[in-house]
């Protein structure tokens, strides 16, 4: 009720209520009680206007017929101005939350700001410690690299002086030698001049004397020949007995000379269908006495002493199977020459790929004999089946060079024994052969080839060491052999000079040959070595010799029908 006491607001204050005045003097001020102002010390200074204002205000405001009005006014004016407050209380409570907020986000953006440059201290510091690292492994090399090359450097230092002093030695010994050799022979001029000197008479007579002889030797000698064949000339015309004679002596002799020959054949031949080559051996090159060196000693000469540069020369496959086969050469041809014990080799992969080229190759690089055979070729024998194996193996042991025995086909008879088609012959024939490959040889070198290794008799298998699939070539592949056998039988011919007639047309060949290996997909080694020899035979009977493009393509079109052909036959018959 402040507006009562009106203390705190002035006369005109703005939508307040009018205060009544107060009249000043007048009326009971002190209430009663410490009426004479003496009493207590407490009351003394106290004023009691503004009381006795206040009381005869609200007297007059009681008596107003607006005090109701400005009641409620003044309530409201109060709950204005309370509203105001909360308002004004919301807004700082907001004020304040969003100052929280403000700082929570500041102090984030801070821990981030902290965090990153952690981290980037850490990357940094990982950085430097790896480049550190980097730095101490780098001169550790280097330390390594000096010190290797100062080894290097002493030992070669070492090496020259040791060469310098060998060096200075023989040339000491030479220079010794020389003199030595120079007084020699100036002693024995001298010594001869000498004796010469005292024999110069002698010598003279007796080169007179000497050529004298001669000289009348070789008169008469003529003399002689012309007596005796100018006697010998008229008594052979004159007799005919002795024309007649000598006619028939010389067809003797050239009978003789004649039979001689083909007899020395006839006789080898039998002695080394006797004791020599196997009927089942199809090919060797093992040259016996009568039927190697001979019959052609040049070349059972040149194969015992000349040898193939690469095992793989010639056979064009895949570069890895390449590394795969010359190690095994190399092997094998150790294996020889250090009288180890062989190692069996099954090669296996679709026909015509280079298995029998690679075998042949093998034994001529390893220095061996070699001796194909085909497993078909067992089937007919029947019960002579297993003496003919015993026979191989015999004839095999007695290779002096080592043997080894290629079997193309192998499937056909070393198949499984439990299969119910396999006769008793046959079995008996595989029994003698697993006999005579029980045990590692140093002997012999089976190499195995089949199309079919899966129908191998388990211990076939067992006997192998060593197992290589030979696949179709790629395209790759492909080129290199189209290259080799265009070279070997279009370019090589057409080159020949005088003897040949063929041409080749000229065209791209890098991009031909391409296009070619692409169309050829599919065909195998063989088919291509076809190839070549197609173009070769197509370039012959043409009139003028010439190869062109349109009949290379031409071949290489039919060579690829007669591949599908062959396919679409194997897919019926699968
Ligand atoms: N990889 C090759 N590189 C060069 N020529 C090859 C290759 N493969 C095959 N030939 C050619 O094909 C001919 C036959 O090859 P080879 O007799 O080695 O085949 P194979 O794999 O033994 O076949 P099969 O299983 O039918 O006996 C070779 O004489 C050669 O001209």
């Amino acid at each position: 009720m402040s507006w009562i006491f009106g203390s705190n607001r002035g006369p005109n204050q703005p939508g307040g209520v009018p205060v009544v005045p107060v009249p000043s003097g007048g009326g009971d001020a002190s209430g009663g009680g410490d009426k004479d102002g003496s009493g207590d010390k407490k009351w003394s200074g106290f004023d009691p206007t503004g009381l006795e204002r206040a009381a005869k205000a609200a007297r007059e405001l009681n008596a107003s017929p607006h005090a109701k009005n400005a009641l409620e006014l003044s309530q409201m004016q109060e709950q204005t101005r309370q509203l105001e407050q909360q308002r004004h209380i919301k807004e700082q409570e907001a004020a304040i939350h969003q100052l929280q907020s403000e700082r929570v986000r500041i102090e984030q953006e801070e821990k981030r700001k902290t965090l990153q440059t952690e981290t980037q201290h850490h990357q940094q510091r990982a950085q430097y410690n790896d480049q550190l690292a980097r730095k101490r492994y780098e001169d550790q090399l280097q330390q390594q690299k000096r010190v290797t090359e100062e080894n290097l450097r002493k030992q070669e230092e070492s090496v020259q002086k040791q060469e310098a002093m060998r060096k200075a030695t023989i040339e000491h010994e030479a220079k010794v030698r020389h003199e030595y050799d120079m007084q020699r022979m100036r002693a024995e001029v001298r010594e001869k001049a000498k004796t010469d000197r005292e024999n110069q008479d002698l010598t003279l007579e007796k080169i007179r004397v000497k050529a004298k002889e001669q000289r009348d030797t070789i008169l008469q000698s003529i003399r002689t020949a012309s007596t005796v064949l100018g006697e010998g000339a008229s008594a052979f015309i004159s007799d005919w007995n002795k024309i007649t004679a000598t006619i028939g002596g010389l067809t003797l002799l050239a009978l003789g000379i004649y039979s001689a020959k083909h007899g020395t054949g006839v006789i080898s031949r039998f002695i080394e269908a006797r004791l020599g080559k196997p009927s089942l051996v199809r090919e060797t090159s093992r040259m016996t006495l009568f039927g190697g060196m001979l019959r052609h000693p040049i070349q059972y000469y040149r194969r015992r002493f000349t040898k193939p540069e690469d095992a793989l020369e010639g056979i064009i496959l895949k570069s890895t199977l390449e590394k795969r086969l010359r190690d095994v050469a190399i092997a094998t041809r150790n294996t020889r020459k250090n009288g180890g014990v062989y190692r069996n080799l099954l090669m296996y992969g679709p026909p015509g790929t280079g298995k029998t080229l690679f075998a042949k190759s093998l034994a001529k690089h390893s220095g061996m004999d070699y001796a194909i055979m085909t497993g078909g070729d067992v089937l007919p024998l029947e019960n002579e089946g297993v003496s003919a194996i015993h026979k191989v193996f015999d004839w095999a042991k007695t290779s002096r060079r080592g043997l080894m025995l290629f079997i193309d086909e192998a499937d056909a008879f070393l198949r499984k024994r439990n299969t119910e088609t396999m006769s008793e012959n046959l079995r008996s024939t595989l029994n003698a052969f697993l006999y005579r490959t029980g045990d590692p040889s140093k002997k012999f070198m089976l190499v195995l080839s089949s199309n079919q290794p899966d129908l191998f008799d388990f211990a076939i298998n067992d006997r192998i060491d060593e197992m290589v699939k030979f696949h179709l070539p790629d395209q790759v592949e492909r080129e290199r052999l189209i290259r080799y056998y265009f070279d070997k039988y279009v370019l090589q011919a057409a080159e020949k000079r005088g003897t040949s007639r063929l041409k080749v047309e000229s065209m791209d060949f890098n991009s031909k040959v391409k296009e070619i290996a692409k169309k050829t997909e599919g065909l195998s080694g063989r088919e291509i070595s076809k190839l070549g020899v197609a173009w070769q035979t197509s370039a012959f009977v043409t009139d003028d010799g010439v190869l062109t493009e349109d009949v290379i393509d031409a071949r290489v079109n039919e060579m690829v029908d007669q591949h599908r052909q062959k396919i679409e036959w194997k897919t019926q018959i699968d």
